[in-house]
């Protein structure tokens, strides 16, 4: 049966518990919204397919327990991840706090070309806010990161954020693609210029060759 995706990436979210990552990624895969809030166990995951400039990329995306007490399970999938979802509460100024350690936790485990994004999710908790626009555009410029103010609870820029994180993997990974494609091309030309500067110095051994 022929594939039905040209790419397969590992998207990781990570943050504290409570900040709504599970409902994210409900409302990314299903479309849903659940006001409970069971705290997963370890990791889970769910995929979903996209098409980007004709590229169809499944991505699976793993959902990681914000509770401390996992976090040595945890840490075991972030070298497989291409890219970093980086998630906190715009209500709350703990969680913002933390991410320098969630950030610090994946230089340490993570691979080096992983692709991140900041997320501030529950904006449509307004009068609840207790950390701004402002300062999660100034530590996502810190980390050379996107940034996006997102809702599970409407849906607001849900979408948009897995869609950009999904195509900074694509392009960085189609930078390799290109790379090695581009190097095969050298390596290529070379050995065609080779073999018939061979051919003219040496015709018997190209015979031997082919
Ligand atoms: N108002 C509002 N509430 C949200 C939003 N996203 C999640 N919540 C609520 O926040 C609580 C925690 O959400 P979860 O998705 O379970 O949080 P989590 O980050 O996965 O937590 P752990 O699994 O413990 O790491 C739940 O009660 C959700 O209903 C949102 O965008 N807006």
């Amino acid at each position: 049966m022929a594939k039905q995706y040209d790419f397969l990436f590992r998207l990781l979210m990570l943050g504290d518990s409570g900040v709504g990552k599970t409902c994210v990624l409900r409302r990314f895969t299903e479309s849903e919204f659940d006001p409970s809030h069971i705290s997963t166990i370890g990791v889970d995951f769910k995929m979903k397919t996209l098409e980007l400039d004709g590229i169809r990329v499944r991505v699976q995306i793993w959902d990681t327990a914000g509770q401390e007490r996992y976090h040595t399970i945890t840490k075991q999938y972030y070298r497989r991840a291409q890219g970093i979802i980086f998630v906190y509460d715009i209500t709350s100024e703990l969680s913002f706090q933390h991410l320098v350690k969630w950030a610090s936790d994946v230089d340490e485990y993570a691979q080096d070309k992983v692709q991140r994004i900041l997320v501030g999710n529950k904006c449509d908790e307004e009068l609840r806010r207790q950390v701004t626009k402002d300062q999660g555009n100034k530590l996502a410029e810190t980390y050379g990161m996107e940034f996006f103010e997102t809702s599970a609870f409407n849906s607001m820029n849900i979408c948009e954020s897995f869609t950009r994180m999904t195509e900074l993997v694509l392009q960085a990974h189609k930078r390799d693609i290109d790379n090695l494609l581009g190097s095969l091309d050298d390596y290529l030309e070379k050995a065609i210029l080779e073999e018939d500067s061979e051919g003219t110095n040496n015709s018997t051994q190209k015979t031997c060759i082919c």
